[in-house]
């Protein structure tokens, strides 16, 4: 397996001549506000791809941890960032990713990795990496992708034809989290624990110095609180589709 980190795009469908530029999309936002949830769902109905770039910061620290490598050490971090290869499936009704060719979908979710992907997506040497990755994948989407995570208007696709950042209150996110939570590990699920736990990420993703989370100044804000996720699907729909009728 090479050491290197590969941008693959599983989709290559090819595009006639006077079809439409690809439309580029970024969604950014705290954690819990419906970012993967919508931005899959917006690719599928608009027929493009989806990216979630969270899974990639997830898949290089999972590989880290499973290394042994020690994720509060940053120049350890740095020094072995460019070695796993990370393999993003950008189809939305498939989305998959890969670490040196084994299926990371699981182990990427678990409490472990939650606990210290900060950390890890904080270390310069892997947010270049892994921003170079998402270029990549971006610039080879035939009609156009959804992209989303933190820094997608501000820092990856700067020049992304619609920007959305997605809010919502901390008790409805720690709602939502909750939710799927106990959907995959069952029993009972604190709440303010959760909440707890959503905001300290969101602080250290917020508060790191490369391309913290922060709202691009030409986004469009969304507070999804009392939205049903159907609204919200709409309303990033009907935004794309005034953006293509503008060019
Ligand atoms: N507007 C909404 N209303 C209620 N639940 C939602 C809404 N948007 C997303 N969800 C649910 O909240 C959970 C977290 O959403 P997700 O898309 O993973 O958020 P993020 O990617 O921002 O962390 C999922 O179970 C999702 O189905
Ligand atoms: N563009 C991005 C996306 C995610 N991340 C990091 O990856 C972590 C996990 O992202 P995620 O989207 O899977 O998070 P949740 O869906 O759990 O909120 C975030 O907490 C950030 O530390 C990032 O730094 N930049």
């Amino acid at each position: 397996m090479p050491d290197t980190v590969a941008a693959t795009s599983r989709q290559a469908t090819s595009v006639s001549p006077d079809a439409p530029a690809p439309v580029i999309v970024a969604i950014d936002g705290p954690s819990g506000t419906g970012k993967s949830s919508t931005s899959r769902a917006v690719a599928a109905k608009l027929g493009l791809n989806y990216l979630d770039t969270g899974a990639q910061y997830r898949a290089i620290t999972w590989w880290m941890l499973k290394h042994g490598i020690d994720v509060r050490d940053a120049a350890a971090v740095a020094a072995a960032a460019d070695r796993p290869e990370i393999v993003s499936g950008t189809d939305p009704a498939d989305p998959t990713i890969t670490v040196d060719g084994a299926d990371a979908s699981g182990p990427i979710r678990t409490q472990e990795v939650t606990d210290a992907v900060s950390a890890v997506s904080a270390v310069p040497e892997v947010r270049a990496r892994i921003t170079e990755l998402q270029r990549a994948i971006a610039a080879s989407a035939p009609t156009g992708i959804v992209v989303e995570g933190r820094d997608i208007g501000t820092t990856v696709l700067p020049d992304a034809d619609l920007k959305v950042f997605l809010t919502a209150s901390p008790e409805a996110r720690a709602a939502r989290r909750g939710g799927e939570l106990k959907g995959r590990e069952g029993g009972q699920v604190d709440l303010d624990a959760t909440r707890e736990a959503l905001l300290r990420r969101d602080a250290a993703d917020s508060t790191r110095k490369t391309s913290p989370l922060k709202k691009a100044d030409d986004a469009v804000e969304v507070d999804t609180t009392e939205l049903t996720l159907e609204q919200v699907v709409e309303c990033v729909v009907t935004l794309i589709e005034e953006k293509q009728q503008a060019r």
